[in-house]
Parts: structure tokens; C-alpha cells; sequence
């Protein structure tokens, strides 16, 4: 770090040598990296979910380092600190996490990591978390680094944040970090492992540090994040088919990873939601706004809406890295560092003059965040910036990417009058270059070809000319180093290299010239650097929103409400309904308490698994401030998001579909909880029908119980049965027109109750086709079982009991919302009335239902209750409440055995409700 008193301890290798991972010692200067290939698991069980496809989450090639601890317990906290030495950012994090440290895990994931450092004791033996990132290592693509435990030291910690925080910002963020004892540990660990192992410095009050808690953000995991497709196409990677490719509409790299970083940590603060929502329809309403923040003015719009613009917000280059780069203090100097810091004065001349463009784009905005936004980029803040750099840089020095401009803008870019000599210098370099072009145009003639000057960093000048300029001439050998790129040669002569080296001397003497001023431009610009960093974030925000904002104009969305029930009116799967052909076909929504379990039946590919993922997604995008697929949406907000839902290659090489599947789903239903939402697609298939339902019911009781709300979608009708009546569960099915016995048409419309089409099985085969005679076997026996299930139905006590709850239950739901809802005055009573209507013809039909049984249940006769049926029961009181039991037969199900088995379970379930409801009814 700069001069000043510095945390006093002095820093050796890290004491624990561990077998396993050699390299992770290292001395004073340096650490040796394992290779990032190969998987560690030695082993152990995994205790992590099985891998999606994309084994990262594609984020930038970013120098991040960051440092875990933990207190060990029950629920074990965990601190976790990051310093991105590419942006020049802090994050601490202090989180309560589960034995699985699912949290830290996802946080790990979030900022991805170069060298993960860790308390050198954790290692021998080996902590549980020191082996779960030992296990997500890959996915991480990280390197675990063993720090000597003094390291760690909280005082140290509390110095940096102190001497390296913005002064504005200190006090607020040692209020923030108060009592995360173990985050304020890991910023010591990385700060200290940056200066003495890595040799990097920096300055007072130069870096952007905050503090990240773990309650503000959506937790999804890995699985769910690959699975779900938010950052990466599951096909092919370099798709832009994903839920990132689709919003990032962004045309800074601040905008970008502002972006990728809220997909994949989408907010929980509904203030901060409706701040940006707010943003959002002030963008898209005025549109004079919304371009001249992009663009500057509208060139076209061309066949399919989509405007075409050059863009302000496109004028800014990366300014994070600009500006980490200006912050951070060499420990050598050289000519390549003055040359870099030169570059680096140049693109942040060209920053501050795109401020005020996006200051005016804004002139009247009325929300508070583009107000905000406009604020941070207000001439008073600029100005002053503005002056040191115009004190040193000529006017019209500007970037540019091509090397050879790059180098003529650095060499012209100090103003004359700073030293005496520049000007002696930069005429030697303009004559060198000269020379140069006369000497390329001289051998041109000499030698009748027609030859063209080239550039590039490493050869300087070079010639280059068409291989069939020569036909079949030899080249003179005053041309050397000539070798043929495809229909072109390429080649140099002595003279040139020479000029080139002239060049190259003057250029470099410039540059030695100006390195004092541009250093002490730079040391002057350093204090600024807290309200660039506040300029750069908000104008990453700014993109991001209209990077949205350009969505809305070209897409039909709406922008969510958030209260505490999830309702879409016309929601689409927002990627599907990009890439496919056929129009898509928009569907409801509507989740509540008492319907926060929905059952999803149909036929194969009727549209389930679309229909729930585009639930999953259209809530990240709410919670991301962006507006929504879909005619009206509300969504409550999520603290957690699960899918558990069949990818081509989600699954593991050696572990069976069944066991990754089980894998998954146990580590959903251990972090589940009544502020999250999952989506279970197929579960159970990988084993017997009969244990697949099993197993399926047992998982979707499990998670009735969570509260959460859940999208079930199955194959499995009796799932639908056994669960219909219990409370908070709903069926819904995909529908599929069937009228024409010849063909079935998906209408991929979702619909109330379970599916009905019993035979679709058959009708898919037909299309298929399967043999005649085969498929008229299969419709006997098919037909054959039904009417032997219908015979058998009945509808017991306990399943009218249930019913009745179930709707008295959906009774107070409804007024409850009324009552918090907007509605009033007539629109509410005639409401009521409707609901009173509603209710007491649902309530006599289950009571005529309910002594049809009673009566039915005295008529029984011996002869009725079959063997099969008293078996069936008592094997069920043998399992003690266990709630299934289902025949093994072809048809997979029997109505007696059925009717018992939702007998059974409506005991086992109404009794569940109860204590969850605390018998509120
Ligand atoms: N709402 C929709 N509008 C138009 N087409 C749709 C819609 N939903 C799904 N589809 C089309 O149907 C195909 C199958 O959808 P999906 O995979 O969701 O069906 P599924 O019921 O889950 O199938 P399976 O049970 O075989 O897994 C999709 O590839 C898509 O082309």
C-alpha cells in the first residue's frame, strides 16, 4: 500500500504444507497455481448437486481473490471477502449458512474466483467447507491458496477498510460491517496476500469496498443457474439463446456485468425493484429520452422494429478497469508502464467527455433513479476532472483501437508546453515516420508491385502485398522476413526495421518526457476517483435499465407488481417465444398460499416443462428490475430459487439419471423453505413406476409442507389423485385437442383439474405409428381397465372432510385479499357476493357427496370389499401411516387400491393441515 503506518505483520509462506496441493504454498513474491483441469474428489461422497452442462458460469477472465472463514456449528457462519484487481472492488459477506454452505457456495460462484484463500488449519483435516469448495473447485475454476492463520486478523482488517475506503464511505461501512467479525478477518487475509504475495499496491481511499448482505439477494444454485439456462445456452454455450443473452441488450462492459451479476443474484428489496421499474417506464414512455440516452438521435428503425442507433452509452470503454488501473500503484517503472498509463489518461479523457451527453439525455427525467443518475453526472462533478486532464492532455487527443493511431495519439497527447524537449522528440518521430512511407513507396517503384504500409505491435511496419502481384517473379532479396498469409505475402526490408526502430526510440523518448506529467496527473486524478467509480456504476445502471428498455420497445412486456401473490395474466417463456417458429402460445398463472403446489399433467411434449420454466424465469427477470413477458404480472418476492428439471446433459458420466436426480432433489428439499419457489420437472422416472410414484408423493408432501410454491410437472396421473385434496395443492394440466381420433393436437393451453385424456399414450402411438394389430390390443386393454377402475370408485369420508377444509381455507384466502386488495364500495360487494355464491353451491354439492358416501359405506357388502381391498388396507396400516400403495399391475393403478391409498393419505395430510393452519378455519 502507499506510504503510511500499514498493518504490522510480516508475511512468510504459509506454514501448512498439504500433500494433495503442493503448489498452494508459496514464498514472499509468488504463488504457483495448480493447473485448472482435473476433478478432486477423493474419494469422499459428493455432497454437492450433480453438474449441469456449462461448468462455468462464463464470467469474464477477471483477477478476483478472495478469503473464507468460518465459525463451526450447527448453522456456521461464514465470512467471505473479495477484491477484484481488474475493477477495483471490495465485497464483504458474512453469511448464516447450512451444513451444505449452499450460500457460500453460490456467493463463490457469483464472483468466480481466481485464487480462493483459506485459514491453512482448515486443510489438515480437512473442514467440511474446506471440502465442499474443494469439490466445486472446477466449477469454480479457482485455486485454493493456504494462508497462515495470522492473517486473519481483525484489527488488520479494520485498519485497511479505514486507509483503503473511500473517506465518504468509511463510517458507513464500518456500520455495515459491525459484528461480521469473519468478513472483517478476510479482508485482512486478501488485502495482506495482494501486497506481499502479489505485490500489489493500493492508494489511500482508492478502493470501492462494500458490504453485501446475505439476506438482499435471491439464492440460486449452480444447478438451477445452468439448468434454467440464465447465463449460458445448455446446447451450445456460445448461444446467445439464454436469459443473459436475451436482456443483455448492453453496449458498455460495466453495463454487461452489472447485468450477469444481477441474473445470477436477482434482489429481494421491493423498494429498490420499484425504483428501477419506475426507471424502466420513464425510459420506455419517452422515447426522446430513451434514444438520446443510447444514441445521441435515431437513425432507422428497420423491418422488425428494432432500432438502429449509434449510441452514447456505446462511447464508454471499460471505465472499472480504466480506472483500477489508474488507482493502482506499479512497483516497477518502466517505458510499457508509462506507455499503459498514457493509454489509460487518454480513455479516461474520453469517459469524462461522454458524461455530459448522458447528463443532458436525462435533463427532466421524473423518476428518483435516472434523477439520481443524472445527478452523479452533473457538470460539478465532472469539471473538476475535466480541468486537471485538459491542463496536461491536448484538446484533441482521443482513443483510438488500432495500435498504430493509439501510438500517434500517445505521442501527441501531453501538451507541448509541460517539457521544452517534447517537441524536439515528437518532430524526430514524425519524420522517422516519414521516412517510413517514402521508403515503402520508393521500393514500390523500384521494384514495379504495389505495395501497402502495414502495422501491427509486435513487427512495427511491415509490407504487405498480393501473392499475385509476383506471378512467377521471385521477390528481390532486399525483402526479409517474408512469409504468405493466405493470398497476401508479408515481408520487411533492413531499412524499414531500422525506421522502425527509430520510430520506436522517438516515441519512447516522448513518452519518457511525459511520464512525469502524466504521473502527477494521475496522483491528482486518484482523488477523484470515489465519484468516477459512483459515475461509472451509475452509468453501468443506466445501461442496464435501457438495456431493458430496449426490450419493451421491440418486445410486448409488462412491468411486474410485486405483492404476495404470483399472478401473470399471458405469460410467455421469454426465449422460446424468440427462437421458435410456430406462434407461441401465451398461458396464466396464479399462485397463492392455498394453491402453492400445482400439479402439472399432459402428454408428452404438450408444453409442461415450458410452461414452469417460464414461471422460474419470468420471477428472476421481476427480480431484476426488468418488466416481463406477459399481459399483468405480480409476483411475490423470492428468496429462493430451485429447478430440478431434465437438461440433454445435466447428468454426471458415471452417476445414474435416478441417483442425480435424488441427489438434487435432497438438497432441494433440505434448503426449501416458504420463501422460495421450485420447479420439478419429471421426478421419478429413472425408477419402477411403482417406487417413482412412491417416491414422487413422498418428495411433493415434503415440499407442501415447506410452503413454498412449487410446479410439480408429471407423468404421473395418480400423483394428481393422491394429492388433489390436500390443502395448498392444485391440479392443472397441459391441454390437447383429441376430436379427431386420427391426429392430437397440442393446444399447449394450461387448463384446471388433472389431465383427462386417458388414452394419449394411444393417440401418440398412432401418430407414431405402432403396428395395427399392436395398437388394437393396446385400446382393448386400455378400455377394459377403465371400466374395471370406474366400477370400483368411490369417494370416501375423509376425502370429503378434506374437500370441505381445503374449500373453506381457499374462502378465507379470498377474503383476505379482498380485504388488503384495492377493491371497494359496489366492485367489492357484488364481488362478495359472487364469492358467497361460489362457495355455498361448491359446499352443498360436497355435502350431497359426503351422504351419497355415508349411505354407500352402510350398503357395503362383503362381496364388495374384495380380498384385494383388505389386503391392500392392512399392508397400509402395517407402513404406519406411510401414505402410498399403489398396484403394480399394467394399468400401474387399481381404484380400490387408489381410493384407499387417498384415503390414507387425507388422514395423514388433514391432520397435517391442521397443525399448519393451526385449525384457523
Ligand atoms: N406455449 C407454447 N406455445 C407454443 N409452443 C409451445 C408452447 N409450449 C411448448 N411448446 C412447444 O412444444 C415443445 C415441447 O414442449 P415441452 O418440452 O415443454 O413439453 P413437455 O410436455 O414438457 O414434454 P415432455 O413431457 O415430453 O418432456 C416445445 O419444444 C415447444 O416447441
Amino acid at each position: 500500500m502507499a506510504s503510511g503506518r500499514r498493518p504490522s505483520t510480516s508475511f512468510t509462506s504459509a506454514s501448512t504444507s498439504y500433500p494433495s496441493y503442493p503448489s498452494y504454498s508459496y514464498n514472499d513474491t509468488t504463488t504457483t497455481s495448480r493447473p485448472r483441469t482435473g476433478r478432486r474428489n477423493n474419494g469422499r461422497p459428493s455432497t454437492a448437486r450433480p453438474r449441469t452442462g456449462a461448468s462455468t458460469l462464463v464470467a469474464e477472465a477477471q483477477q478476483v481473490i478472495c478469503a473464507v472463514s468460518e465459525s463451526r456449528g450447527i448453522s456456521p457462519t461464514v465470512g467471505l471477502a473479495f477484491v477484484n484487481l481488474d475493477t477495483g472492488e471490495a465485497v464483504l459477506s458474512q453469511i448464516c449458512d447450512s451444513q451444505t454452505y449452499v450460500r457460500t457456495i453460490h456467493k463463490l460462484m457469483v464472483y468466480s474466483p481466481s485464487e480462493i484463500l483459506i485459514v491453512s488449519t482448515a486443510a489438515n483435516p480437512k473442514s467440511k467447507l474446506f471440502s465442499i469448495i474443494e469439490e466445486n473447485l472446477n466449477d469454480l475454476n479457482s485455486n485454493i491458496v493456504l494462508l497462515d492463520r495470522r492473517y486473519w486478523a481483525e484489527t488488520t482488517g479494520l485498519e485497511y477498510i479505514q486507509q483503503l475506503a473511500f473517506a465518504e464511505d468509511v463510517e458507513a461501512i464500518k456500520i455495515s460491517i459491525g459484528g461480521n467479525y469473519f468478513a472483517v478477518c478476510c479482508i485482512a487475509a486478501v488485502l495482506k496476500y495482494i501486497e506481499l504475495g502479489l505485490s500489489k499496491t493500493f492508494p489511500f481511499h482508492s478502493l470501492r469496498i462494500k458490504y453485501e448482505p446475505s439476506e438482499g439477494s435471491m439464492m440460486i444454485d449452480v444447478s438451477t443457474i445452468g439448468s434454467l439456462e440464465l447465463i449460458q445456452n445448455l446446447q451450445n454455450p456460445k448461444s446467445s439463446d439464454c436469459l443473459f443473452g436475451l436482456l443483455n441488450q448492453t453496449v458498455t462492459p460495466m453495463g454487461s456485468r452489472l447485468l450477469r451479476s444481477n441474473i445470477l443474484q436477482p434482489l429481494t428489496n421491493a423498494d429498490t425493484l420499484n425504483t428501477r421499474y419506475d426507471a424502466l417506464e420513464e425510459l420506455t414512455t419517452k422515447e426522446e429520452m430513451f434514444f438520446a440516452t443510447r444514441q445521441g438521435k435515431l437513425l432507422a428503425r428497420n423491418l422488425n422494429a428494432r432500432l438502429i442507433c449509434t449510441t452514447a452509452l456505446k462511447a464508454f470503454l471499460d471505465v472499472d478497469k480504466i480506472l483500477t488501473a489508474l488507482i493502482m500503484i506499479p512497483t516497477t517503472s518502466s517505458v510499457q508502464h508509462t506507455e499503459q498509463s498514457v493509454n489509460n489518461v487518454i480513455m479516461l479523457k474520453q469517459f469524462v467527455n461522454s458524461i455530459k451527453p448522458i447528463f443532458e439525455a436525462l435533463t427532466g427525467s421524473r423518476s428518483a433513479m435516472l434523477e439520481e443518475i443524472r445527478q452523479f453526472c452533473a457538470s460539478e462533478n465532472v469539471e473538476p476532472i475535466q480541468e486537471l486532464i485538459d491542463g496536461v492532455i491536448n484538446g484533441d487527443t482521443t482513443f483510438a483501437s488500432q495500435p498504430l493511431d493509439l501510438r500517434n495519439q500517445r505521442t501527441y497527447a501531453v501538451k507541448s508546453g509541460v517539457n521544452g524537449l517534447l517537441d524536439v522528440a515528437r518532430q524526430t518521430y514524425k519524420e522517422a515516420m516519414t521516412d517510413a512511407y517514402q521508403h515503402v513507396t520508393e521500393l514500390g517503384q523500384t521494384h514495379d508491385l504495389s505495395l501497402e504500409m502495414k502495422f501491427d505491435n509486435v513487427r512495427q511496419f511491415f509490407i504487405r502485398l498480393p501473392a499475385s502481384e509476383l506471378e512467377d517473379r521471385l521477390l528481390n532479396p532486399v525483402f526479409i522476413n517474408v512469409f504468405r498469409k493466405k493470398n497476401m505475402i508479408e515481408c520487411q526490408t533492413l531499412d524499414l526495421m531500422k525506421l522502425n526502430q527509430k520510430i520506436a526510440d522517438s516515441h519512447n523518448e516522448v513518452l519518457m518526457m511525459s511520464a512525469k506529467a502524466v504521473q502527477e496527473l494521475i496522483v491528482e486524478i486518484r482523488g477523484q476517483t470515489s465519484i468516477l467509480f459512483k459515475i461509472c456504476e451509475s452509468v453501468a445502471m443506466l445501461d442496464m435499465i435501457s438495456s431493458f428498455a430496449q426490450l419493451v420497445t421491440s418486445q410486448d412486456y409488462v412491468g411486474p407488481q410485486l405483492t404476495a401473490t404470483l399472478a401473470i395474466k399471458s405469460g410467455r417463456h421469454p426465449i422460446r417465444e424468440k427462437v421458435q417458429t410456430n406462434k407461441f402460445i401465451a398461458n396464466d398463472v396464479y399462485a397463492t398460499q392455498q394453491t402453492r403446489f400445482q400439479i402439472i399433467t399432459g402428454c408428452n411434449m404438450s408444453g409442461k416443462s415450458t410452461y414452469i420454466r417460464s414461471i422460474a424465469l419470468m420471477s428472476v427477470m421481476a427480480q431484476i428490475g426488468s418488466f416481463v413477458p406477459a399481459q399483468f404480472a405480480s409476483f411475490p418476492i423470492l428468496h429462493q430459487l430451485f429447478a430440478r428439471v431434465s437438461t440433454d446433459d445435466s447428468i454426471e458420466a458415471n452417476v445414474s439419471t435416478f441417483a442425480a436426480e435424488m441427489r438434487e432433489t435432497a438438497f432441494i428439499l433440505r434448503n426449501i423453505d416458504k420463501r422460495s419457489m421450485a420447479i420439478i420437472d419429471e421426478l421419478g422416472r429413472g425408477t419402477s413406476t411403482r417406487d417413482g410414484l412412491a417416491i414422487a408423493v413422498a418428495i411433493a408432501e415434503a415440499l407442501v409442507e415447506s410452503r413454498a410454491l412449487v410446479w410439480f410437472a408429471t407423468h404421473f396421473r395418480d400423483l394428481a389423485n393422491i394429492m388433489a385434496e390436500r390443502n395448498g395443492v392444485i391440479n392443472l394440466h397441459l391441454a390437447v385437442d383429441m376430436t379427431d381420433g386420427e391426429a392430437m393436437t397440442m393446444l399447449y393451453k394450461i387448463a384446471e383439474g388433472a389431465v383427462t385424456e386417458e388414452h394419449y399414450g394411444l393417440a401418440l402411438a398412432k401418430v407414431v405409428p405402432l403396428p395395427a394389430q399392436v395398437l388394437e390390443h393396446a385400446t382393448l386393454v386400455a378400455t377394459k381397465l377403465e371400466q374395471q377402475v370406474k366400477r370400483k370408485k368411490k369417494t370416501s369420508l375423509a376425502i370429503i372432510h378434506s374437500r370441505r377444509r381445503k374449500l373453506i381455507l381457499n374462502l378465507k384466502e379470498h377474503l383476505v385479499q379482498a380485504q388488503n386488495g384495492s377493491m371497494e364500495g359496489d366492485v367489492l360487494r357484488s364481488w362478495l357476493n359472487e364469492l358467497q355464491k361460489e362457495f355455498v353451491i361448491r359446499m352443498t354439492a360436497i355435502d350431497t357427496e359426503a351422504r351419497e358416501a355415508e349411505s354407500e359405506s352402510v350398503d357395503v357388502t362383503d362381496e364388495e370389499s374384495t380380498a384385494d381391498d383388505v389386503e391392500a388396507r392392512e399392508q397400509l396400516r402395517a407402513r404406519e401411516g406411510t401414505v402410498i400403495s399403489i398396484s403394480d399391475d399394467v394399468a400401474g393403478e387399481s381404484a380400490s387400491d387408489r381410493t384407499t391409498t387417498q384415503d390414507s393419505h387425507m388422514e395423514h395430510s388433514t391432520v397435517q393441515d391442521s397443525v399448519e393452519d393451526g385449525d384457523k378455519c
